[in-house]
C-alpha cells in the first residue's frame, strides 16, 4: 500500500515558486529520503505535507487520503514531523509531561499518564525526566523528547527534517539507532531530509536527490552503497561526502 503520494507538487512561499512537479510514491513501512543541495526545497516538501507551507497546487495523499490546505486534524494523527533542533521546536517552559500531553489534550484521548510513559519508554527516556524542562536535558534527551511528542497519537509516518544533524557526532548514532528500533517496533513510514549520505545508507530504502526544487533522480539506497547513482548532480553530491568521510 502507498503510505504518501505526491503528485505534481509545486509549493509557493509568496511569489516564490519553490518546488516544481514533484512525484513522489513512498511504500507502507519505507523509510525514504531526500537530499540535495541547501535551499533545493527538501524541507519545503516536508513542511507542505505536514500542513507548515499551506500554499501548494498538485496532491498530497496519506495512506489514500487528500490533505486539505488548511489545518487536519485526522491526517496530523496519521503523520507528524520531528524538526531538526530539539531546542527551538520545544517550548522552553514547558516541561516534557506538558510538551507529550498537548496532543492528547487536543485530540481528546485518555490516559494520559500512561500514555506519555509508555512512550517516553519507547525512545528510552527514564520516567525521573517527565517533570523537567528542556534546559535540563542534554541534545540527545530533547532530540529523544522531540521523537516522542511526535508518536503520542500513534501515526504511520514520520516527517525526519535533519533529525540528527544539531546533535553531537556521538549523540548522532544513538538516534539514528532508536529510529531505526522505532521504525521496526511500530512500523513507520519515514520521509527524512538529510545531507549526510551514509545517513541514509543507514536509515532508508530509497532517496529522491532534489535540485532547484525538482526532483533530478529517485534510486534505491543499494545504488547509492554501489556508487551507482545516475545523475550527474546525484553523482556530483556522492563524491562530495566521498571527499568529506575521507
Ligand atoms: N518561510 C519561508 N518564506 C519564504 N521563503 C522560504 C521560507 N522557507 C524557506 N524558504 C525558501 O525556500 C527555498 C527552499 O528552502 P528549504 O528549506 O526547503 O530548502 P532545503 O533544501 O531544505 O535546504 P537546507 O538543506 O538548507 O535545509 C529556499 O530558497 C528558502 O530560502
Amino acid at each position: 500500500m502507498t503510505a504518501i503520494s505526491l503528485k505534481n507538487l509545486d509549493i509557493f512561499y509568496g511569489e516564490a515558486h519553490i518546488t516544481h512537479d514533484v512525484n513522489l510514491e513512498i511504500a507502507d513501512g519505507e523509510s525514504f529520503a531526500l537530499v540535495g543541495e541547501s535551499g533545493s526545497g527538501k524541507s519545503t516538501v516536508l513542511k507542505a505535507i505536514a500542513g507548515l507551507a499551506p500554499e501548494w497546487t498538485g496532491e498530497i495523499n496519506v495512506f489514500g487520503k487528500p490533505r486539505s490546505h488548511g489545518i487536519d486534524r485526522a491526517f496530523s494523527r496519521q503523520c507528524q514531523m520531528v524538526f531538526q533542533d530539539p531546542y527551538g521546536s520545544l517550548h522552553p517552559r514547558k516541561t516534557v509531561d506538558a510538551t507529550l500531553g498537548e496532543a492528547l489534550t487536543i485530540h481528546g484521548i485518555g490516559d494520559r499518564s500512561a500514555r506519555i510513559e509508555e512512550v517516553m519508554s519507547s525512545v528510552g527516556l527514564d520516567r525521573k525526566f517527565r517533570f523537567r524542562f528542556p534546559h535540563q536535558l542534554s541534545g540527545g534527551q530533547r532530540q529523544r523528547v522531540a521523537i516522542a511528542r511526535a508518536l503520542m497519537l500513534k501515526p504511520k509516518v514520520l516527517l525526519l527534517d535533519e533529525p540528527t544533524s544539531a546533535l553531537d557526532v556521538s549523540v548522532q548514532a544513538e538516534i539514528l539507532n532508536l529510529l531505526k528500533r522505532l521504525r521496526q517496533e511500530q512500523n513507520l513510514t519515514f520521509l527524512m531530509v538529510t545531507h549526510n549520505l551514509p545517513v541514509v545508507s543507514f536509515l532508508c530504502d530509497r532517496l529522491a536527490v532534489m535540485r532547484q526544487g525538482r526532483i533530478v533522480e529517485v534510486a534505491d539506497v543499494a545504488d547509492l552503497k554501489r556508487g551507482d547513482l545516475k545523475d550527474p548532480y546525484s553523482r556530483e553530491l556522492m563524491h562530495i561526502s566521498a571527499a568529506h568521510a575521507n
